[in-house]
């Protein structure tokens, strides 16, 4: 077999790969196996702005990006659920292995400790993208990741757009995105029935102080009631802000803010409402927030 848009780098063959890792791909475990020389090579060069010296990679399927990483990276951890693929990643690169520059991690990258990690560059299992991307983003690293199109879209949307909702909001406390490319799905085997786009983060701190456990909690909240005021949100979803009294924040908070809807507001206004929560609505925070902090 030879590799589909072969490039003039002299990475491995993603389908010979495929071949002599002579599994059949289960879709259940989200197993899309990149195949695109051109992608596969490109992926890495967006990370080449951060610090490579130990690239982290969530699902390293049959090693086609595992590859082009060793060539760009100090030391490359490839963390992989399924355990015959986990064998064949350290047999086809036993000789990365044994130098110390490759550790397989097999295991699933929901429970296992995420190791310390410069720079992430994955091809992520879409089933579940947003919880790895939940427990990369607090690392503060940049990521370059490969998701579902939509996903990225939600991603980086902006406030009063259809896509804009938690994951946005979620997403931008923690960094600055980008989508930087858009694969389509004949770039991969099997197929999937989805488009996808690689999304670049750069971590940043927010233009807002505040607790981030009251915050993340205060816009999972209002999200679930995005089709009514704010105002109704905070009060019909104190059970997931834990706000101990609605009706003093509401009494509290900017009155423009109460009649928008949640998907108008921008970070730094749930900033602001989440905060009053916490301030004058007894809204657990992990930090004690004082009012003379903030601004
Ligand atoms: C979309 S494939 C990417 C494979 C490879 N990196 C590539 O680009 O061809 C996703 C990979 O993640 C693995 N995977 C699925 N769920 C996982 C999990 N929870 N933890 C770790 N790996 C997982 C699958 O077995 C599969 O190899």
């Amino acid at each position: 077999m030879t590799g589909r848009n072969r490039s003039s780098t002299e990475g491995r063959d993603p389908d010979a790969l495929l071949a002599r890792a002579g599994i059949q791909p289960d879709r259940n475990q989200d197993q899309h196996f990149l195949v695109d020389d051109r992608v596969l090579d490109r992926l890495p060069t967006y990370a080449e702005a951060f610090d490579t010296s130990h690239v982290l990679e969530i699902g390293a399927g049959t090693g086609a990006l595992t590859d082009r990483l060793l060539d760009t990276a100090d030391r490359v951890t490839a963390i992989e659920r399924d355990a015959r693929l986990a064998d064949f990643l350290r047999e086809e690169f036993a000789d990365a292995c044994a130098d110390g520059r490759l550790d397989v991690v097999e295991g699933n990258a929901l429970s296992l400790e995420i190791p310390e990690f410069s720079v992430s560059v994955s091809n992520l299992p879409y089933g579940v993208s947003s919880e790895v991307l939940f427990r990369l983003l607090p690392a503060k690293r940049p990521l370059v990741i490969m998701v579902q199109r939509e996903f990225a879209e939600r991603m980086v949307a902006a406030p009063g757009t259809d896509d804009y909702g938690r994951l946005s909001v979620t997403v931008g406390h923690y960094a600055e995105c980008e989508i930087v490319e858009t694969v389509p799905p004949e770039a991969f085997s099997p197929p999937p029935a989805v488009e996808s786009a690689i999304v670049r983060t750069s971590p940043c701190d927010p233009d807002y102080a505040i607790d981030e456990m009251a915050f993340l909690a205060f816009v999972r909240a209002v999200f679930t009631q995005r089709r009514k005021t704010v105002r109704n949100a905070i009060r019909n979803t104190t059970h997931i802000s834990e706000i101990e009294q609605p009706a003093a924040v509401v009494e509290a908070a900017d009155e423009e803010l109460l009649r928008k809807r949640a998907g108008d507001l921008t970070p730094e206004e749930f900033a602001a409402l989440a905060r009053l929560g916490v301030e004058v609505g007894g809204a657990p925070s992990e930090e004690p927030t004082s009012g003379s902090e903030i601004e």
